[in-house]
């Protein structure tokens, strides 16, 4: 589904990932996890193409996407949620949600129910705009205007971070579903441990740009988590 081989790739002339590989299987949820500026965002965005890899290559779908533009690669079916969402403030919900079929393939038939029914607080906001939802309103716009273009591998940046308790668990039950449903791959930035214990199937920890530890979720145990994680 995607396999990441030796990625460099940083902001001008300073490099944050080196040697970066990492696999995401069909159907699977894999987390990424590291301390606080270690380049989990800079690698998802190097994966969704808004970064350019300095070296190294990306597979998709068995398709070398590495110098493919962003919007190229969402057509190809990958969709992103952002760390702090990027919703448009000054649209509705309903046009941010618009936003996220223009990836898709089938577009005249609108917003796919599965995207909405995972999140039902939405519809009653649909003519609200994007900058007057709570952040919890737009994490759940966010994740459902990714879901619209129905992707096969969506990139799920922190999508916890800041939210209310029971919004967090909202957003594992939809993780969970989609992850049943077997025919889309997470690949999941999360600091949250119990979160990643809960969704997760294989995890990998970055350290200073570079994959330190990685695992199959039972692995991921204490002893990783101060090593690796504890600040
Ligand atoms: N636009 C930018 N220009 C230059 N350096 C940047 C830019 N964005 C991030 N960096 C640097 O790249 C490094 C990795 O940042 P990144 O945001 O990828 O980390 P992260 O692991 O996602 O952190 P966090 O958990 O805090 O979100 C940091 O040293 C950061 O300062």
């Amino acid at each position: 589904m995607l396999s990441v081989k030796h990625i460099e790739a940083g902001y001008g002339e300073s490099i944050i990932l080196r040697d970066i590989s990492l696999e995401v299987k069909p159907g699977q949820v894999v987390c990424l996890m590291g301390r606080n500026g270690v380049g989990k965002t800079t690698l998802t965005k190097t994966i969704m193409g808004t970064i350019k890899a300095k070296s190294g290559s990306i597979i998709y779908d068995e398709q070398n996407i590495t110098k493919l533009a962003p919007y190229e690669r969402a057509k190809l079916g990958i969709g992103y949620v952002p760390q702090g969402r990027e919703i448009f403030a000054q649209l509705s919900v309903q046009e941010n949600l618009l936003l996220g079929l223009e990836a898709s393939r089938d577009r005249k038939n609108g917003v796919p129910a599965s995207a909405i029914d995972k999140f039902p607080v939405l519809p009653s906001m649909y003519q609200r705009k994007g900058g007057d939802l709570s952040g919890g309103q737009q994490q759940q716009l966010a994740f459902a205007r990714a879901l619209a273009s129905k992707p096969k591998l969506l990139l799920l940046d922190e999508p916890t971070e800041g939210i209310q308790p029971s919004i967090v668990y909202d957003i594992q039950e939809v993780i969970r579903s989609i992850k049943q449903q077997g025919d889309t791959a997470i690949l999941l930035v999360e600091q949250s441990i119990e979160f990643v214990k809960s969704v997760a199937d294989y995890y990998y920890i970055l350290e200073k740009g570079a994959i330190v530890a990685e695992g199959s979720i039972d692995t991921f145990d204490d002893s990783v988590v101060r090593q690796h994680l504890v600040v």
